[in-house]
């Protein structure tokens, strides 16, 4: 079905809501076909005054796990491990059971414990315990195990950092190569994304960037500027910095199979429903999201200290569309960026 043209007057609008309900600044740039619309507003960095545009790099958080997911689906292909053996099989140190499979990991199916429910119960005071610290996989994993699985491996669905977490320390214990190596040599480099990096656990961003700002749990309290992190607290599973270029970029090469072959590809986008109404779903560290206009767009979503992103694209890659806000823990702004989607997909205006 040819898709309706993007609603920019949408976009602008989203935009302009995002802020009212407290996002410093927000970004949007779509690719349709070879059109490109780049979108922004409000301030990259408030102290400077320094205005947005949609250029600027940003931590992308869980948006990381889609990137985690190539990697390891290209192990597979590789024949360095399979889907449904027991991760057990392929770590360091095993994970307390054994029916928790690779494929469990890759869908949050594994049960395993969010260690991030504890350690960022209290929003800034959490951030700021951790902001410069540097975690092993293991230390992460530990965090997870000491707590009772959510569930039994893959009796139901549900979302935990420590999943990608042990799927970053997988990665690294058959290849012998750290996440950054495999990231650089096996996705950047070959689609020269010149804006996306893995610094970890470098704190800092280089070039032309949006700086980020965490609301406190306390609303009456002013924003926490959290650009500068290791963020150790989530590495493979939200550590990634990237631009809405280059996420458009990459997403429309997962789906048009530029770094996948066909089997593995069809494995990531086997989509299972994770809501009510089917409109939400995940496959392998991808989400899936139905729009009003019947269009499924698929991609990732992210939520680090200071950002909000959203990363879709079509199932032909002819569209996709990035948008960012920079700010966080604010939930409001978290789902009124949403509706960037309709407007860039379906051409809706949020009036
Ligand atoms: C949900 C999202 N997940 C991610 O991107 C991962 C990397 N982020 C988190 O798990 C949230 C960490 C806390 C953020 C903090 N929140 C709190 O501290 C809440 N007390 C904040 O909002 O800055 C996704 O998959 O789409």
């Amino acid at each position: 079905p040819t898709l309706p043209d993007p609603s920019l007057t949408g976009v602008l609008a989203v935009q302009k809501q995002a802020m009212a309900a407290g996002a410093p600044g927000a970004l949007t740039r779509i690719d349709s076909g070879a059109t490109v619309h780049k979108l922004s507003m409000g301030k990259a960095d408030r102290a400077a005054g320094t205005v947005m545009d949609a250029d600027r790099r940003f931590r992308v958080g869980s948006v990381s796990k889609s990137f985690t997911t190539v990697v390891l689906m290209q192990l597979v292909a590789e024949g360095r491990l399979d889907l449904d053996a027991p991760a057990n099989d392929y770590l360091p140190r095993a994970l307390p059971d054994d029916r928790i499979t690779v494929r469990h990991l890759l869908s949050h199916r594994s049960g395993l414990w969010d260690y991030t429910n504890d350690m960022f119960y209290h929003t800034v005071p959490g951030f700021e315990s951790v902001r410069n610290k540097v975690f092993t996989y293991q230390e992460l994993i530990d965090l997870s195990t000491a707590h009772a699985p959510a569930n039994e491996p893959g009796a139901a669905y549900s979302y935990s950092n420590t999943n990608f977490v042990v799927l970053g320390q997988m990665i690294e214990h058959i290849t012998g190569l750290p996440m950054a190596t495999q990231y650089e040599q096996r996705i950047f480099k070959p689609l020269g994304l010149r804006n996306t990096s893995y610094v970890h656990p470098r704190t800092t961003l280089t070039g032309s960037y949006a700086r980020g700002y965490v609301r406190d749990d306390d609303t009456t309290l002013p924003l926490v500027d959290s650009t500068e992190q290791t963020v150790s607290w989530a590495q493979s599973a939200g550590a990634v910095i990237s631009s809405s270029s280059d996420l458009n970029r990459f997403f429309a090469a997962v789906v048009t199979g530029k770094l996948l072959a066909p089997e593995q590809l069809r494995e990531m986008m086997s989509m299972v429903p994770v809501n009510a109404d089917g409109t939400q779903s995940y496959g392998l560290g991808l989400r899936g999201r139905e729009l009003s206009c019947g269009v499924t767009v698929y991609g990732h979503t992210g939520t680090v200290q200071g950002y909000y992103t959203y990363a879709f694209t079509t199932a032909d890659g002819k569209r996709r569309m990035t948008s960012m806000a920079n700010t966080s823990n604010n939930g409001t702004v978290n789902s009124i960026l949403g509706g960037t989607l309709e407007a860039a997909f379906c051409g809706t205006d949020p009036t």
